[in-house]
């Protein structure tokens, strides 16, 4: 599993703060909870624009797999990716226990595996990622490099306002106690405007952006228009 690392866009701190939670990535009612409930949401929107059927894909800072095995089961060949040891041993063990053919997991950075392998995928997706790195615009430019001319590259994070600061910090951490406190920084969130300009300056036009609603009085999460708080990107590459 180990493999030098030659980047220096990552913060340990939040290696280590997932690497704690590893053995709970398949727990469906711990602190990953949320990203359990909005899978399949999320599945169907980037299925809905890329066909994932007989698609290589890959998915970037995969974590325990949760989104790489969906994918893989609706029928892509796909590589998860992340620089948290403990969690891609947990993403390897869940596929074993799950059979699951076609999925496999390596500890590289977006930025090493980019210059290794350019142009090789037909969709690259990096969901709830960037919010935990130093430079987002080196993992969407890494990104966009890592697609095919004719690829699809999706993104997924948290706009930055008072109305995110409410929700995703003081709603989701505090007081619902959803996710563990410190979870997320307010200042790495990522307006779309911001992921609009480094999207650009790496080559990519914004096809579409979906936000994500929660209702806690239904416990029940849904796509909407509303960006201001979870929201989605899907890139396309722009044509010279
Ligand atoms: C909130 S989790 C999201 C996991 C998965 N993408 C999902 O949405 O289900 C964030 C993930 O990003 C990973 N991560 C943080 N910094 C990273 C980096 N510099 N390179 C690769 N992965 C990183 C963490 O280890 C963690 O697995």
């Amino acid at each position: 599993m180990t493999e030098p690392a030659t980047h220096i866009n990552v913060d340990p701190s939040e290696i280590e703060k997932f690497s704690q939670l590893a053995h709970k990535w398949w727990d469906q009612e711990s602190e990953f909870k949320p990203l359990h409930r909005i899978n399949p949401l999320r599945l169907q929107y980037i299925d809905d624009y890329a066909s994932l059927k007989g698609k290589n894909v890959v998915d970037v800072g995969c974590g325990g797999g949760i989104l790489t095995e969906a994918i893989t089961q609706a029928g892509a060949t796909t590589l998860g990716v992340d620089l948290a040891e403990k969690s891609l041993k947990i993403a390897q063990l869940h596929a074993i226990e799950t059979e699951l053919q076609n999925v496999s997991y390596r500890l590289v950075s977006v930025e090493d595996l980019a210059a290794e392998q350019p142009k090789q995928f037909d969709v690259v997706v990096c969901m709830e990622m960037m919010e935990h790195v130093p430079d987002p615009a080196s993992v969407i430019r890494s990104c966009a490099q890592l697609a095919k001319d004719d690829g699809w590259i999706f993104f997924s994070t948290i706009n930055r306002n008072p109305k995110s600061y409410f929700q995703s910090i003081l709603a989701a951490e505090y007081i619902m106690g959803l996710l563990p406190r410190g979870t997320h920084d307010y200042k790495k969130f990522v307006t779309p405007a911001e992921m609009a300009r480094m999207c650009r300056n790496a080559g990519l036009e914004i096809v579409n952006f979906t936000g994500f609603t929660f209702n806690p009085l239904t416990d029940v999460y849904s796509l909407c228009d509303s960006i201001d708080v979870n929201y989605m990107a899907a890139c396309r590459k722009i044509q010279a």
